[in-house]
């Protein structure tokens, strides 16, 4: 059955002669195997038994990847004789798929007369983040434009509340949030995401989520002791007395960005008013486009 020369890639393994009785009726199987050193076993007496060694029993039959574990995607193969489904695998979930609608991005953004974008608003706790945000989403509200803040405390107060602030559920944290946002941008609203998000790599990672251009990063660039001095919930003065450890910019690091798209500075005169540091954000969105479909 092998044509004279030719050699099976290593992902794949290739078998003939499988019994007519075999519910799947195939004549060829192929295993697509995800972890480079498994194989599969076959016994062709009897019934079809095909396994993976990493535990899973996927074959590519045709070239569509197929669950033998999901009976109902095996009875639809089988009983309607149609090509079954493509299934992916993607992190730990197995045997999924992607399902298109066709209502999508720009037809949503039509709808609203805007470009769905991340503004993404990093920096120290006190530094502003949520009064810009705020002031960034009424005044896009006043010009009819329709914006959804994902402030991180409030976050953390439902989806990401069982995450703690080491640097792991940071990471946790920022991720979920980073994809949220991305759904947000999906369906053509322009997302406000602030959080403290003190790494540069998570960050970048939300970043590359998104579609080149739509994800604006906003450094809030204001000295550590103006945000000491600020202190509206008082929890530099409980870091300082170290009743709270590992809080950001005290004895936790905060990475600021090399290179994000706009940076807000606490000045005083030009810059400080956060409606005056939200228009510099509209300016932006307006001069890039985003404000029209
Ligand atoms: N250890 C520690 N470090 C920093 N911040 C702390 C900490 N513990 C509690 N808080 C409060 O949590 C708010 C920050 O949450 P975020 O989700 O934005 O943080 S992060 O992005 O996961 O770093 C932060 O809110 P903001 O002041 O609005 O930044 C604080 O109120
Ligand atoms: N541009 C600003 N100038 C002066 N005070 C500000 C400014 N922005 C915010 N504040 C004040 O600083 C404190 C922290 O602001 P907040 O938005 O809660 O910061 P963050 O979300 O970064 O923790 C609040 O008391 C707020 O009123």
């Amino acid at each position: 059955m092998t044509a004279v020369g030719w050699k099976p890639p290593p992902w794949l393994v290739w078998s003939t002669g499988f019994e007519s009785s075999s519910s799947l009726k195939l004549g060829f199987v192929f295993s697509r195997l995800r972890n480079g050193g498994s194989a599969i076993t076959l016994k062709s007496r009897g019934s079809l038994r095909i396994k993976a060694l990493d535990g899973s029993r996927r074959v590519a039959v045709n070239g569509k990847v197929e669950d033998l574990n999901d009976k109902s995607t095996n009875r639809h193969a089988s009983n309607s004789g149609k090509i079954p489904t493509r299934l992916s695998t993607v992190g730990n979930s197995r045997n999924i798929k992607w399902h298109e609608c066709s209502v999508g991005k720009v037809d949503r953004q039509n709808l609203l007369n805007q470009k769905g974008c991340v503004i993404w608003i990093t920096g120290l706790s006190g530094s502003g983040k949520s009064t810009v945000a705020c002031a960034l989403s009424q005044s896009l509200y006043q010009r009819g434009k329709l914006s959804y803040i994902l402030d991180g405390d409030n976050v953390r107060h439902g989806l990401n509340r069982d995450l703690t602030f080491k640097a792991e559920d940071r990471a946790e944290n920022i991720r979920r949030i980073g994809e949220v946002a991305k759904l947000f941008a999906e369906s053509g609203v322009i997302c406000i995401a602030s959080l403290i998000s003190p790494y540069r790599r998570d960050r970048d990672m939300c970043r590359a989520l998104l579609p080149d251009g739509d994800f604006i990063e906003v450094f809030m660039d204001v000295p550590l002791h103006v945000c000491e001095a600020r202190d509206p919930k008082g929890l530099y003065k409980l870091a300082r007395a170290g009743k709270i450890k590992g809080f950001t910019g005290i004895d936790d690091p905060y990475e600021p960005p090399l290179n994000c798209e706009i940076v807000l500075q606490h000045k005083r005169g030009y810059g400080a008013c956060p409606s005056e540091m939200a228009e510099v954000v509209v300016s932006y969105l307006e001069g890039k486009g985003y404000l029209q479909a």
